[in-house]
């Protein structure tokens, strides 16, 4: 079996790969534009942020698990996976250590001017008196949006520097909240008008998109920061960078819409130059530990996948198949068993959505569990049934 990585992954990674006995394509390199020919011999394929399209998808026959070694996963065309019955897994909340710490960072490098200090540093400049402005942190506000791993870890960090939180999140309850001791908001507007800072955690997807609208921003206080290390996908940008450019407001970004695809070179940004912004080079989740434990993670959804054929947080499963029936049959283990309770479930046009095979000790019987479109009459579960030597029970159950 052979997997594609096309990021970078950490050696022990790779070597990990090998020794479950794949052969490892690492190819740190490769782009969008290079995947979108597919992957024509590849049934695996590992990314970070290289975008995988619906061309590569489509181009790609033998590929049947792609892996975001990551959290968010809107560089992957799930729907065009999902169509090819292409699992996506991802590797949730290893990284989010990281992105707190660098969310902090950003904070306080907006709060103390610290990029600023270091340039006039290394120019030969001192300038103490323009340095020397700082609000400090302490018993201010700080407002978070989505309390998912990154929003949570990023409320530990906050509240050791002693802000006062208050967050808004679709899920978060008031019992959760208390738990965090935190303040619950019910909605972006309310904690944007209480906040002096705003921290942004969400996931990108087609119901956050601009999710922090030009009316959030608006209502931020004036001179507040607002920090965004999830995607640019779900800020106003153009309205952003009206506050910034205005001079309203501050903000520490990890994600912009520009941001370059390559690992290094030249670029330009239109937030270049603003003394109060302070942008990194999308490195949220670049420390060696959360790479390390990304990476782990990936390794073991690979093993979990050819040693077990289960992928762990796979995400593109159907929720719910809505088959109205599921039929358990407990079999005798040999070979043509299914095959023949499939065949009759055939010759009555019923669909099996959904099937899973467990065996028992001893290896003499097995269980198998069918979810149905449809109802099979009496006759068809009297057909299963017949085969006595193969079928020890036939029990059909409603799943509503
Ligand atoms: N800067 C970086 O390097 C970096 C690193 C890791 C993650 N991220 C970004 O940060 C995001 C959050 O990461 P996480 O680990 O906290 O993920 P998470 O899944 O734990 O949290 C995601 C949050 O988004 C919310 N959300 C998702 N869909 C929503 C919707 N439709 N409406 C409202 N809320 C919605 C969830 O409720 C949750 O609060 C990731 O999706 C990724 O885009 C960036
Ligand atoms: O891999 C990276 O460098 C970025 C990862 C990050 O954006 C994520 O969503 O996990």
């Amino acid at each position: 079996m052979k997997v594609t990585i096309a990021d970078k992954l950490p050696e022990e990674a790779i070597d990990q790969l090998k020794q479950l006995g794949l052969d490892v394509d690492n190819n740190p390199g490769l782009k969008e534009k290079d995947l979108a020919s597919g992957l024509k011999d590849s049934q695996i394929l590992i990314v970070r942020s290289t975008v995988v399209n619906k061309e590569c998808i489509d181009h790609s026959p033998k590929l049947s698990l792609i892996i975001r070694a990551g959290a968010g996963v809107n560089n992957i065309d799930i729907e065009a996976a999902s169509g090819k019955g292409i699992y996506v897994a991802n590797c949730p909340g290893k990284n989010a250590i990281a992105v707190a710490e660098l969310t902090l960072g950003l904070i306080l490098s907006l709060d103390r001017f610290i990029p600023q200090n270091v340039s006039d540093f290394n120019a030969g400049k001192w300038n103490k008196a323009a340095y020397s402005k700082a609000d400090g942190l302490y018993g201010k506000t700080i407002g978070i949006i989505g309390t998912g791993m990154i929003g949570q870890e990023v409320i530990k960090r906050a509240q050791g520097f002693g802000l006062n939180v208050i967050a808004w999140s679709r899920s978060l309850t008031s019992e959760m909240a208390d738990e965090m001791e935190i303040e619950r908001a019910g909605s972006i507007q309310e904690v944007a008008e209480a906040s002096d800072i705003l921290s942004v955690h969400l996931a990108m997807n087609a119901q956050t998109k601009g999710i922090i609208s030009k009316e959030i921003l608006s209502s931020l206080k004036d001179g507040a920061m607002f920090i965004n290390t999830s995607r640019d996908g779900v800020v106003d940008e153009e309205a952003l960078y009206d506050e910034v450019k205005n001079g309203r407001l501050k903000a520490g970004l990890d994600v912009f819409s520009d941001e370059p695809e390559f690992k290094e070179g030249e670029f330009e940004s239109r937030f270049q130059g603003l003394d109060n912004v302070c942008i990194t080079h999308h490195i949220g989740a670049s420390t060696n530990q959360a790479q390390m434990a990304v990476a782990d993670d990936a390794v073991d959804i690979v093993r979990g996948y050819i040693k077990e054929g289960k992928v762990r947080n796979w995400l593109n499963r159907c929720e719910h198949t809505e088959s109205p029936w599921q039929l358990v049959v407990r079999h005798y283990d040999k070979p043509g068993v299914i095959a023949n309770v499939m065949n009759e479930l055939k010759e009555a046009n019923i669909n099996a959505q959904e099937l899973e095979n467990v065996i028992f000790d001893r290896k003499l019987a097995a269980c198998c569990t069918i979810q149905l479109d449809a109802e099979p009459s009496e006759k068809v579960l009297n057909n299963i049934c017949t085969r006595q030597d193969e079928v020890i029970s036939a029990t059909l159950v409603p799943r509503s």
